[in-house]
């Protein structure tokens, strides 16, 4: 296990898997524009590393982020924040090709909740809470939150939580579809971690173009995505990986992926 500490951010690599914690703890991890930075460094790093195939992305027991910096945005005016084109830096971590896992404990609020959503799937701890409160700041949204959460959870549940600015808790959340599974808080990490090494553990390749069939349903029609999807999949069976697979499963052993 080796571990480099950036300013905002903790980088570690766990065998297969590099593990990303936000570490602002004075601020609940508020993501100002140099933990921008760090975080796209970080993964888009992880994602040009052959010998890595997924990443876990984490915050504190008490905030995953509770948002975007308010000191930081506070004082800036129409023209600094179009000119900056402020929060476009976080759309590169949403172009990264292998998997990324959000493990949030506690608060994923505003910009919080937004990263975890650009996530590819998200694991919550029991005591998590997400929430898009913007509107309490004279705000909306700003990182793709009314777009993903809608997607995410459908327009009745969205509309609820961007026009009232309330909490829900990790329960309601998976109800909602937000998250993928709730798991104690105590063994949040551990989880969150033995799910990433399972996803590296598979063909890397094939878990990549898995990865952009899934994110083709949110950015597309139907008949384009499943056109898509079939070609993706036909495409497959030029690989080793395939013949690995299917051999692997009529010989009644397990399948040896390449991971690279
Ligand atoms: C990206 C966009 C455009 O979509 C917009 C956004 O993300 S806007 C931000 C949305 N988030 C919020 O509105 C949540 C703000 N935080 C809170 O409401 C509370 O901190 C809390 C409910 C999460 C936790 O409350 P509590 O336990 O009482 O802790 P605090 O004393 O409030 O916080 C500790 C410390 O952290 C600072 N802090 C917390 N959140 C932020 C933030 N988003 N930006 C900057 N700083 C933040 C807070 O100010 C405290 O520091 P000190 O002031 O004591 O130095």
């Amino acid at each position: 296990m080796s571990s480099d500490l950036v300013e905002n951010v903790l980088v570690e690599r766990r065998g297969r898997v590099t593990l990303v914690t936000l570490n602002r703890p004075e601020a609940l991890n508020a993501l100002n524009l140099a933990t921008m930075t760090e975080v796209v460094a970080a993964v888009r790093a992880a994602d040009a590393d052959p010998g890595v195939g997924a990443v876990v992305l984490t915050g504190s027991a008490k905030a995953f982020a509770a948002g975007a910096d308010i000191k930081e945005m506070a004082s800036q005016d129409h023209l600094q924040m179009y000119r900056a084109d402020w929060f476009r830096g976080w759309e590169d971590l949403t172009r990264v090709r292998i998997p990324v896992i959000a493990a949030v404990s506690g608060y994923a609020l505003g910009g919080g909740c937004e990263l975890a959503m650009m996530c590819d799937l998200i694991i919550a701890a029991e005591n998590a809470k997400f929430g898009q409160p913007e509107i309490n700041l004279g705000v909306i949204p700003g990182m793709g939150g009314s777009q993903r959460l809608t997607r995410a959870v459908g327009k009745a549940k969205a509309m609820d939580l961007v026009l009232t600015g309330r909490m829900i808790d990790a329960a309601e959340a998976e109800r909602s579809g937000l998250v993928s599974r709730v798991v104690p808080t105590e063994s949040l990490l551990e989880e969150a971690l033995a799910v990433a090494e399972t996803i590296a553990s598979k063909s890397k390749p094939v878990a990549m173009m898995a990865k952009e069939a899934v994110n083709t349903a949110f950015e597309t029609g139907l008949a384009q995505g499943v056109v898509f999807e079939r070609r993706l999949f036909h495409s497959l069976f030029g690989t080793p990986d395939q013949m690995e697979g299917m051999a692997a499963f009529q010989e009644k052993r397990p399948a040896e992926f390449n991971q690279g």
